[in-house]
C-alpha cells in the first residue's frame, strides 16, 4: 500500500485546561487540494499549526511522506491570513520571495530563476523591486503565495489565506491558487471558515465539529475543472454541496 503524502492519526491538542482539538484523522494524497471547514473557534488553526510542526500535538501523530513530523518539516510551506506580519518590510518583493531559498542549497542563478518564475505565476514580475508597504493587501498576499511557490514544497498549508482581502481580490486569489496548483502540481491543505470557498477550491472538504474538533464528514467535490467563479458557483451540484456542509456545521 502506498504511503499518503500527509497522514494525520488521532490528533488532539490541549491548551492547559482547554481541549481545542479532540481526535482528528485524515490523509492527503499527492496533488490533492483539501479544504478544512468548521464552526468558528472549532480548532482549525490549532490543527494546522500541529500539522505544520509549529505546535506539538498533545495526542496522535502527523506524518509527511511516512516520516513523523516533530518540528517544521523542510518540505512544507505555510501561507497565513496575516500577510502584513509574514512579509519582511525591509526586503523587496524579490528579497522576500528569495529569503527561504537561502537554505535550500541552490545556486544564485537557480534562486533567481525560481523567484522570477513564482513572481510571474502570481502576476507580480513588475513589482520585484518594490517594498511590501508600496503594495495593496491583495498584492502582499500574492507575494506570500509566491514565496511558498518558489520554495516548491511537497505540501502547501494555507490558514484562512484570503480572509483579510476584499471580495474581488479574494475571488482572484482563489483562481490564482487553482491555476498555480494545476501548473505546479502542488498538494494543498487549506483552512477556511467560508463554506462556498471550500467547495469552489477543493477536491475534498473535511467538515469539523465544534471545539474540541473531530472530523464530522468528508465530502468529495465532483465539480468540473477548471472552475469558474460564476458558472461553478451557480451549478446545482455546487449548491447541493454547500447546503450539505452548512447543514453539517449547524446541526
Ligand atoms: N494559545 C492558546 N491558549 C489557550 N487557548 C487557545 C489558544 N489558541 C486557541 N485557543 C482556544 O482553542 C480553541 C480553538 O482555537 P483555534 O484558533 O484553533 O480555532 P479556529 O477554528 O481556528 O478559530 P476561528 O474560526 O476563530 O479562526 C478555541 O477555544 C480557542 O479559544
Amino acid at each position: 500500500m502506498s504511503v499518503p503524502m500527509l497522514d494525520v492519526v488521532g490528533l488532539g491538542h490541549t491548551y492547559g485546561s482547554v481541549d481545542a482539538v479532540s481526535d482528528v484523522s485524515f490523509a492527503v494524497e499527492p496533488g490533492e487540494l483539501v479544504c478544512i471547514v468548521g464552526p468558528s473557534g472549532c480548532g482549525k488553526s490549532t490543527l494546522l499549526r500541529c500539522i505544520a510542526g509549529l505546535l506539538p500535538p498533545s495526542r496522535g501523530t502527523v506524518s509527511l511522506h511516512g516520516d513523523r513530523v516533530s518540528g517544521v518539516p523542510s518540505d512544507l510551506a505555510v501561507v497565513f491570513q496575516d500577510y502584513s506580519r509574514s512579509l519582511l518590510p525591509w526586503r523587496t518583493v524579490f528579497g522576500n520571495v528569495e529569503f527561504p531559498l537561502r537554505d535550500r542549497g541552490l545556486s544564485t542563478v537557480e534562486r533567481r530563476s525560481r523567484v522570477e518564475e513564482a513572481l510571474s505565476w502570481v502576476g507580480l514580475s513588475g513589482a520585484a523591486s518594490k517594498h511590501p508597504h508600496e503594495l495593496s493587501g491583495g498584492m502582499q498576499q500574492r507575494v506570500s503565495i509566491a514565496r511558498a511557490l518558489a520554495y516548491r514544497p511537497a505540501l502547501m498549508l494555507m490558514d484562512e489565506p484570503f480572509a483579510s482581502v476584499d471580495a474581488q481580490t479574494r475571488a482572484d486569489l482563489e483562481d490564482l491558487v487553482l491555476q498555480v496548483r494545476a501548473s505546479a502540481g502542488m498538494t494543498v491543505l487549506l483552512v477556511t471558515h467560508d463554506i462556498d470557498e471550500s467547495v469552489y477550491l477543493a477536491d475534498r472538504v473535511l467538515v469539523l465539529s465544534p471545539s474540541p474538533a473531530t472530523v464530522v464528514e468528508t465530502l468529495k467535490v465532483d465539480l468540473p475543472s477548471p472552475r469558474d467563479q460564476i458558472a461553478t458557483r451557480g451549478s446545482d451540484a455546487f449548491v447541493r454541496l454547500r447546503t450539505e456542509i452548512a447543514r453539517l456545521i449547524r446541526r
